[in-house]
């Protein structure tokens, strides 16, 4: 059994194999998570960051190298078989949620994720009290919203709704691609409050790729940059206390 709870070997991505576009995105990178780590994941626009987390939900195949969650080997398991144990939150408002359900629904679905589609959506009125503290604990209203279709949803209010689904059943890992990104300041700030508080209340493991350097340095507790695919630095403890945002943009330079 490892100490681990995410491992990734020797990881090399190649897209468009044998043409003359033929490029390596991720370069042999070795990553290993421990359980409760909250990695904020840095790097240049084309670094990678979305590739790897590609190549640990399982939309992406990576060309060399092992995935083990928990000591199993995900590397060829299937993206929708690899969703029971990890949930991702992108960066539009407009994935993660079913637009004609409503957010009580899309709640109940997330939480019996796994589950026969035919069960699935049963007895959603014992579920209503918990599903509107769940959404109360940010001030944007979605907690008056559980029987409008998320399509209805204001972006703020969607992303919340598809962050509490994510989190709802305590996943082994969180994939946060830059979800606050397309967020005005304020809300952006809220939601990122709410994720660290759930992230550290739940000690779930997560990586968030985010462009903003001070988020990076305040939360979690593990800090990723890659540049052109390659792991430039990887970060924790008090070595990461003392880490500006001056220290982080020398990683940024071109290599
Ligand atoms: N399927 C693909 N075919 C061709 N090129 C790809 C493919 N997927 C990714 N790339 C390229 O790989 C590089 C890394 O992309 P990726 O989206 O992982 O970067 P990123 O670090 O997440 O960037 P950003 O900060 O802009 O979101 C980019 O140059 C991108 O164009």
């Amino acid at each position: 059994m490892t100490d681990h709870i995410l491992e990734l070997h020797d990881i090399i991505t190649t897209v468009n194999a044998g043409n003359n576009e033929e490029k390596q995105i991720l370069k042999n990178l070795n990553i290993d998570i421990d359980s409760g780590d909250f990695i904020t994941l840095l790097g240049t626009n084309g670094a990678g960051k979305s590739t790897l987390l590609n190549v640990i939900n399982g939309s992406l195949f990576p060309n060399q190298g092992t995935i083990k969650l928990n000591g199993l080997d995900l590397t060829t398991l299937t993206e929708s078989k690899r969703a029971k144990y990890i949930a991702q939150v992108f960066q539009d408002p407009k994935l993660g949620t079913a637009p004609r359900m409503t957010v009580a629904e899309n709640l109940l679905l997330a939480f019996k994720r796994g589950q026969k589609r035919t069960l699935r959506l049963r007895n959603l009125h014992k579920h209503m009290l918990s599903f509107k503290q769940l959404t109360a604990q940010l001030p944007n209203g979605l907690s008056n919203l559980l029987n409008t279709p998320t399509g209805n949803l204001s972006g703020g209010q969607r992303q919340t709704l598809s962050f509490l689904m994510a989190t709802i059943n305590h996943p082994e890992i969180l994939l946060l691609d830059e979800h606050t990104a397309a967020l005005d300041p304020n809300t952006a700030q809220q939601l990122l409050e709410l994720t660290n508080k759930i992230i550290t209340q739940e000690k779930l493991t997560c990586i968030m790729i985010t462009h903003q350097l001070k988020d990076a340095l305040k939360f979690g507790n593990r800090t990723i940059i890659l540049n052109a695919g390659n792991i430039v630095l990887d970060i924790k403890g008090d070595a990461r206390h003392q880490l500006t945002e001056t220290d982080i943009l020398k990683y940024f330079t071109d290599i």
